[in-house]
């Protein structure tokens, strides 16, 4: 079943055109491209914490300028106009709004987005508000953060305080970004804020995240804005066995329903994936029948954060699965992620087939590429626009066989502050001078804005 004009004939191009509305739009969070994390009130959150550790982060980087945002924020939309853009991601974040995470709200923080937010509804740009992106206030963390049960009860305020002051004007809403993320990286492996090697507490930081994702909808519903959407973002990546020898299938299962299915499942079913309860039985969380109601608060969309796939095989012992990811021939990006577009395609209709064809944003997708300015100051960045190319083109095969696709939202807007990469990664449209702060827009980035102008892809 077709939607739109999928190819149309204009001379001798062929065009893919996209859907009449389509929101194309890029995306970013508070913590990677703000700066002044403790200006005006703010407090500190757990990725300021984290990235002043010592040997967290690549270099000792940390968020304390990133992109200078904070300040630089008019410039900046300015610079979206200038792309043209239709819909602009970004996160609020949590600690400059709440300085405790609870109680006094800090109206200095809350005017910054606030005056963003005019500034894009001036600029004709739709804002996307993620509620959390990864920067929770330090002090909940004190009180054993995601793995506290009570986070979810504090989310749920700190998101209703949101709503009240912003839901006049923004209409579109992101209870959590990568909630996997947070748990898995954050919780289990350590690798992120807040640090922690503890399976026991990130199975209840999955548990809890859910829960306050589920209270956060809640209170959005109480809020009763008939004009108001709410969502989630989840990142995926499909895993497709090393072999197809029973292990190698198995093992593959296991990664699907720990990656993929971990968080969706519970959304959109209201029962974890039994393989995942199965295989952490002894750790898994005491869990109330009431949750499940919270958890599968009806939703408007869902997020989709995609990348790249994963090909896993079988291997006894190793990492939290008993797998391992084998690297792929053909290129991969600066990340050392395998450049596999098809992976979109397919994810898109699986969610659309198996999970009732709910209304999808692709919430992020882009890659990191070494860029350099050229003698002329030019980036010519073509490794990333044929990577997007070819993202954009499996998007259009997804909606073309119905998938209820709405947006894009390209990862970044700009080079920012790459977690615990530092900024030794660039995923940007827009180049980053981080010690001058000049923004150059990159090829991919002048592409782009043909792309939105055009709606479609020109073969
Ligand atoms: N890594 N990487 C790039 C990108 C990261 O910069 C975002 O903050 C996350 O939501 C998601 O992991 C994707």
């Amino acid at each position: 079943m077709g939607v739109g004009k999928a190819l149309t004939q204009k001379g001798s191009e062929r065009m893919r055109q996209f859907p009449q509305g389509f929101l194309w739009g890029c995306a970013t969070a508070s913590y990677q491209i703000e700066g002044s994390p403790l200006s005006d009130g703010a407090g500190p959150s757990i990725w300021h914490r984290f990235s002043h550790t010592p040997g967290n982060v690549l270099g000792g980087d940390t968020g304390d300028v990133a992109c200078d945002h904070y300040r630089r924020w008019r410039d900046d939309v300015v610079l979206m106009r200038e792309l043209g853009i239709r819909a602009y991601r970004f996160s609020i974040a949590w600690p400059r709004v709440l300085p405790e995470g609870r109680g006094a709200v800090n109206e200095n923080g809350l005017a910054f987005y606030g005056r963003l937010v005019d500034a894009l509804l001036e600029a004709d740009i739709i804002p996307f508000v993620t509620l959390y992106h990864w920067d929770l206030p330090g002090s909940l963390q004190d009180l054993g953060g995601w793995a506290n049960r009570d986070v979810a009860g504090w989310f749920a305020d700190y998101a209703d305080v949101l709503f009240g002051r912003l839901g006049d004007r923004v209409h579109h809403w992101i209870t959590l970004n990568e909630p996997w993320c947070v748990a898995h990286l954050g919780y289990i492996l350590g690798q992120h804020a807040p640090g922690m090697r503890d399976l026991w507490a990130g199975l209840r930081a999955v548990h809890n995240l859910l829960l306050a994702h589920g209270r956060a909808v809640l209170a959005f519903r109480q809020r009763n804005m008939p004009e108001g959407r709410i969502g989630i973002t989840l990142n995926f990546r499909p895993p497709h066995p090393g072999s197809q020898s029973e292990q190698d299938r198995a093992a593959a299962r296991r990664a699907h329903a720990y990656h993929n299915r971990l968080f969706l499942d519970p959304i959109f079913t209201g029962r974890y994936p039994d393989p995942i309860v199965q295989w952490f039985k002894d750790s898994w969380p005491e869990t109330l029948q009431s949750d499940q109601d919270v958890i599968r608060a009806p939703i408007d969309f869902l997020g989709v954060n995609y990348y790249t796939r994963n090909v896993v095989v079988h291997a006894p012992g190793t990492g939290l699965l008993h797998t391992r990811v084998i690297r792929q021939p053909g290129p991969h990006t600066a990340m050392g992620w395998e450049i596999y577009p098809e992976g979109l395609f397919e994810l898109l209709l699986w969610i659309h087939q198996a999970y009732g064809s709910p209304v999808l944003y692709i919430t992020e997708n882009g890659a990191a590429f070494e860029d350099r300015p050229d003698p002329s100051g030019t980036v010519r960045d073509t490794d990333r626009l044929d990577y997007l190319r070819q993202h954009f083109v499996q998007a259009h095969r997804a909606i073309q066989e119905g998938v209820r696709l709405q947006g894009y939202f390209v990862w970044s807007l700009m080079d920012n502050f790459e977690w615990a990469h530092g900024y030794s990664k660039r995923f940007g449209i827009v180049y980053v001078d981080f010690g001058s702060q000049k923004r150059t827009i990159k090829q991919s980035g002048h592409w782009y804005c043909g792309v939105i102008a055009r709606n479609g892809l020109e073969n």
